[in-house]
Formats: C-alpha cells, structure tokens, sequence
C-alpha cells in the first residue's frame, strides 16, 4: 500500500511538468493560429508567389493545429528516470521547450522503446519507469515499476500498483481505445518490428493482435511519415462493424493516412455485408472458382446474337456463329481482357465482312477503309456489335453462375456435384441487387482482373474548388486550394499502390480474398496478423496456405507471437478454452491477467422463452456493466433477435452475429443460442470460441433445450 502523501507528493511533481507541457502546448497551438493567420495576410502582397507561400504555410499550420488538438487528452502517460540521471517523459507527441529542450517524447522514437521494453531482468538502463494518468490537464494516478533497485538513489520512491489492470478496467466504448500508454514488451517487439518484408504476429483471443497492428501502422508513419504516408497504408478487417470499431484507433494517434476497409467493401462501389454458410463461402473462396470465372468471362454474353446479316448493296453478307466464336476465341488468346480486347474482336468482324464483300465481287465496293466506315455508321450494325460483345460489369458475369446450365459449363471437372448444387442455390436464393455476400466481392474483384476496364469515355475531373465540406460558394483562395490538395490526395476507389498493407483476422481470408488483398499490394510490405484457432474457414488448409504464400510473395517474414489475453476475466476465458479444447486438447492457449470473481451466467430454456430471457438477460447487463453490451446471435437469427431489443439503450447495445463478433469486444456478452453456432458445420466450435471470447466484464449465455 502506497502512503497516502507520498503518492500526493509524487502527483504534484507530475503535476508540475504537466503543467509546463500544456502551457508550451498552449504556446505552440498560438504559434500555429498565428502562422495561419500570417498566411492568409501574406495575400495582401498580391502576387502569385506570395499566395502559395500562403497557402502552404495555412496548410502546415492548420495541420499542426489539428494534431496538436486530437492529442491533448492525455498527452503525457510516462516517465523513464535512467541511470545516466536523466529523466524523460513519454508522451503521445514530441514536444520541446523554447530552447529546444526535450519536455516530451514521441512514445514511437527509440528513445521511448525503453519505456516499454525496459523489465527488471534487462532494465536497459531505466531505474524506475513511471505511468502517469491524467484527465484533462490534471494528473490522476501515478503507478512506478523499481526496475533496478540497486541503481535507485535513497530519495527516489516508488508508487502504484498495477498500471495495465488499471487500464483493462476501464469500461470499453463503442471504438476501440489506444493502448500507446500500457502497450507490453511482447507487443512492442513486433509493433516496432522492421518496416520491410512480412510482420505475423499470431496469438489467441484478447492478446492485442489488433492492437498492435494499428500502432504499428502509426509507428511505420513515425518512422518514414513520406514513405507510408505518400503510398497509404490499407487496413482490411473482417466486417463493416469491426473497422467501424477500431476506425479511431489511428486518428486518435494522429494518423490520418490509412484507409481502412472490410473484406465486403474492396471492391468499388460494392458494400457487402451479408455472409454465406460456412459450406458455401468454402466454395466461394475456393481458388478452383478462378478457373470457373475464367470460363465464364470467355463465354458468350446471354442474347448475344450468333450470326450477323448485313444487307449490304443488295447483297447478303453472312458471318455464322463458328465464324464469330472463332473471331472472339482469336481476340482472347493469351490472357487477353475481354473489355479491353472489344476493338480487336469488332476489327475481326470487320475483316470478315471486307473478305466476303470482295469475294462476292460487289459492284462498286470502296476501299475497306471506306467500306467500314460506311458499316460503322449504320446502327442496324452498331447495335450488333454492342449485343454480340458487350461491355461487362463484373456484376453482370457473377448472376450468370445463377444459370444452372451455364454454372454446370462453367464448373465441369473444376467443382463436384455437391459444390455446384450448392453455389447454384446460393446465387438462385440471392436477390440480385441486395443479394451479393462477401465471399462474393473477391469473385468480383477477380472477374474486374479478368474481364478489363472498359474503355471509358474520360470524365470530366471534378472541381476541387467546389468542395469544402459541401458549401459550394467559397470564400477565400486559401480554402479553395486547401479544398484542391485535399482532391489531390484522394486516393482513386481503386487503388492498388499501397505501401503497408495491414490484415487483421487474418485466419479468416479465403484463398481468392487473399489474392483480392494481393491485388493491392504488391510492392508493399505487411503486417498480418490472426489466430488460426478462431478460423471459420472450412475449405483445403493446404490451398489456403498457397493463396496466402502467393499474396505475401517472397518478401522475408518475421514472427511474432502473443501470449497474454488482456480482455477476459479468467472466469470468462475458461468458459471459451474449454469450447475450443474440444476440437483442439493441445492448442496453446493465452493466460488471462484478470480475474473478477464473477463466473459467467450459463442458461438454458424453452424455446417459447428465449425472447424474455434474452431481453432479461441483455437489460441486466445493461444495468451492471457502465460500457457496451454486445448481444451475439447465431447467423439465421440476428434480425429477429435486434427485433426483440428494438428501443433498448441503442449507443451501448449492439447485435452481431456470430460472424460479425470476430474481433469486437464488449463489457458484456448475452451469446444466445450457443449450441445452435456450435453446430454450425465445420467451423461450428471455432466460431463459438470466438463468440465466448469478446467480454471484458461479463458473459450470459441463454441456450434451448432439446
Ligand atoms: N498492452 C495493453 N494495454 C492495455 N490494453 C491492452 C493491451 N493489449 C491489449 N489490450 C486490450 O485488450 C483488448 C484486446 O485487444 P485486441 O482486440 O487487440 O486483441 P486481439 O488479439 O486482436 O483479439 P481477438 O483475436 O480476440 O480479436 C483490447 O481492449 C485492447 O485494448
């Protein structure tokens, strides 16, 4: 037990030095207010030299501002007193006095690392490492670790008891929080592992994996910000839920360089969310469905006509459908892409029609280039070629596997019966417009790769200088040109150019989703990380595998693996180890740091009473827990079980399904119908490991009977 005033002594000298760092924070705020204000009355001077010093000075300084603002709260988390004598304090920020002395350092610079390296095994020349909590600009807590006594100095005291507990007590929001003040030594080797090549960083439920990969992205940008910041940085999680969930995470470390997207939203103008049957998505994923889009994307558009008749100067001019099949095998050899290929099957036509026009010996027929011309302006023609090689959306081949005949052609010797049964009935049941799954958007990304862009009309670029946060009447030059590099940087929809590509749950990417992510970053390096434990992928391991070798290419990998699950009780994690041990009696599992002495709710009803126990359940949760209560459902059952919950305290409550939960954390969890999620095929078990695993506080189950 610390001694009261000891602990008060220790706040006000903390106390102190906040005090410096918000006043030199005030300060350089001021510096940049002014430095924009400057800027905008550089444009009195009036010539063009002086308006683009304006503006990039109003840009740097806005920027600053900005920064300067997002990490206000908690600017200052920690303090190393080292051997040397030296005191540093780390922080969210670099920060440095009137003189250039140090008041602050980036928790990202080297010389932080100690911060969270240091153990008393390797002190790395740190005495004593402090934690400092704040609200506001007020010092809260204080919590030392005496990493080298012998080195400490009579006076030197030591307070606190257990920072990181602290930290996973608190109640859990509807993001994710940063972890920069408590991050553990095991996370900080791998969020500061080499830029290049492949980081893996695997581990069970809680460990941090998501975690660490974010600061890692946040660390890469510190270390080379034109590097990661000039590419982007693309961070592809599981569902829309789970990147809403930690999509403050990098903001809030001052990152605003990294796109972040769901496996059902890669793909432009497309939002999935909706999911298949493990046995379905199985196939979906399946690299053998390459070959069977490959062969969709050569076939004959349906209504495509399959012979031409042109009258032509009283004579019939004839191509058959062998003749034309053969036009468009000719124009699709080698790989060719069948949209941007359509000019060379249009020129066979062409040929085809000159060669019989002169073998017919035409009275008056003109030179060819004459006599095409004469064609391409009749619509009667225009319209042929428009049905017989259609421009192709994706979209439009994926509802052709909707056609048992088509589907049988497509998938012969590739997929067997079962599969083709099954794939047809997925597509047959889907509404068109609402129906695409995710499992669906790689599909959709590989027929893009195999089809082509069509060639396009350009349009028109947009106007920079009408957007500024929808007011089209802008006011001044500087905003325009702000509003103009903000255009500049937008990266295109489609952009495959990324520097760090970050993949969470990595477990969960199926071979052709992997070559979807591949797609987009190919001279990149990454960062994956998962747990093959919670997979929910039923398909070939082995192929899996070789999608995923094929992504990552031959770029050398550096593993890491986590060993502490941070988010559960130990009374929680039980519950879920136990589920998992029954697939798998020898998986090494984390250990949980925490313990609540609250053992998890497990019960067991009626169907006819499933309703109001969960709604019991749910509301007693709500009441016990001061965070999020997340309710998870078995797939088929997460509209009617959002139905019964309609008009509960809506910003604390969220219903997922079982799917959806990968990687979410709630205070508290009702899991309803467990054993219907466990008798999910194939993948049953993994996927309530999962589930069980989300709560900090507490879990309820509510199972049937029978
Ligand atoms: N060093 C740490 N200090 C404080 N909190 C931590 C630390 N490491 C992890 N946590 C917290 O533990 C929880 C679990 O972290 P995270 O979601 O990153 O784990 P995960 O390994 O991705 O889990 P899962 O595989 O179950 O999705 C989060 O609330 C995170 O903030």
């Amino acid at each position: 037990m610390t001694d009261r005033t000891e602990l008060e002594q220790e706040i006000a000298v903390e106390q102190r030095h906040l005090d410096r760092v918000y006043t030199r924070l005030a300060e350089l705020r001021q510096a940049a207010v002014r430095a924009e204000s400057d800027g905008y009355r550089l444009a009195r001077v009036g010539n063009f030299g002086a308006l683009v010093e304006r503006d990039a000075m109003v840009f740097h300084a806005a920027q600053r501002r900005h920064l300067l603002d997002t990490e206000h709260e908690g600017l200052v988390f920690g303090r190393l007193d080292l051997h040397s004598q030296q005191v540093l304090h780390v922080g969210r920020l670099g920060i440095r006095d009137e003189t250039a002395g140090t008041l602050v350092v980036d928790w990202r610079a080297p010389a932080a690392a100690p911060f969270y390296r240091a153990t008393p095994a390797q002190p790395l020349g740190v005495v004593r490492r402090r934690m400092i909590q704040s609200t506001g600009e007020r010092v809260t807590g204080i919590e030392d670790d005496l990493l080298d006594p012998a080195a400490a100095s009579p006076e030197m005291t030591t307070v606190g008891d257990g920072a990181l507990l602290a930290a996973l007590s608190q109640a859990t929001g509807r993001g994710m929080r940063d972890i920069v003040a408590t991050i553990q030594r095991e996370q900080d080797e791998a969020i500061r592992s080499p830029g290049s090549g492949v980081t893996v960083v695997s581990g069970g439920p809680g460990t941090g994996k998501t975690a660490v990969a974010l600061h890692r992205a946040a660390y890469l940008l510190y270390t080379d910000r034109s590097r990661y910041a000039g590419g982007g940085i693309l961070v592809v999680g599981p569902s829309a839920v789970f990147v809403e969930y930690i999509g403050s995470v990098l903001p809030s470390l001052g990152e605003e360089t990294a796109t972040l997207a769901a496996l059902g939203g890669l793909f432009p103008g497309v939002t999935a969310t909706r999911t298949d049957p493990a046995e379905v998505a199985a196939v979906k994923g399946s690299l053998r469905m390459r070959r069977v889009l490959e062969r969709a994307a050569r076939d004959t558009a349906p209504g495509a006509p399959d012979e031409l008749r042109l009258l032509y100067r009283g004579e019939l001019l004839r191509v058959d459908r062998r003749e034309l099949n053969a036009i468009r095998d000719r124009a699709l050899r080698r790989g060719a892409r069948r949209n941007e290929v359509r000019r060379v099957g249009f020129d066979g036509v062409f040929a085809a029609l000159w060669a019989q026009a002169r073998r017919l010996g035409i009275p008056g027929l003109p030179q060819q280039r004459a006599f095409e011309e004469e064609l391409a302006d009749r619509t009667d023609f225009r319209e042929f070629l428009k049905a017989w090689w259609p421009r192709l959306h994706p979209r439009h081949v994926l509802a052709w596997l909707a056609q048992p005949e088509r589907l049988r052609r497509y998938a012969a010797d590739v997929l067997s019966a079962d599969e083709v049964r099954l794939l047809g009935d997925a597509y047959r049941a889907g509404d068109s417009t609402v129906g695409l799954t995710v499992a669906d958007v790689a599909l959709l990304d590989e027929l893009d790769a195999l089809l082509g862009r069509p060639m396009k009309p350009a349009r028109p670029r947009r106007d920079p200088f009408q957007l500024a946060g929808g007011v089209r009447e802008l006011s001044t030059f500087a905003d325009r040109q702000r509003a103009a590099r903000q255009a500049a940087r937008q990266r295109p929809e489609d952009y495959r150019e990324y520097t760090h590509v970050v993949v969470d749950e990595s477990q969960d990417v199926s071979p052709m989703q992997w070559r979807m992510i591949g797609r987009r970053g190919r001279l990149a390096s990454w960062t994956v990380v998962g747990d093959p434990a919670q997979t929910a992928w039923t398909g070939d391991p082995a192929e899996l595998a070789r999608a995923r070798d094929h992504a990552l290419g031959r770029r050398p990998r550096h593993h890491f693996t986590l060993t502490t699950n941070y988010r559960n009780p130990a009374e929680i994690f039980a519950v879920a180890a136990a589920e998992i041990r029954r697939v798998d009696p020898d998986l090494p599992l984390p250990i949980a740091v925490r313990s609540t002495g609250v053992d998890p709710v497990r019960l067991t009803v009626p169907p006819a009473e499933l309703e109001t126990t969960v709604l019991a359940a749910v509301n007693a949760l709500l009441a016990e827990v001061p965070g999020t209560v997340g309710v998870v459902t078995p797939v088929p059952r997460r509209a009617e079980v959002a139905g019964w919950l309609d008009g509960l305290d809506a910003p604390r409550l969220q219903v997922v399904t079982s799917l959806e939960a990968k990687g979410m954390e709630y205070d508290g969890v009702v899991l309803v119908a467990p054993g219907e999620i466990r008798a999910e095929p194939g993948s049953g078990v993994r996927t309530l490991y999962v589930a069980l695993s989300r709560a900090t506080q507490r879990l309820t189950t509510v199972d049937l009977t029978g």
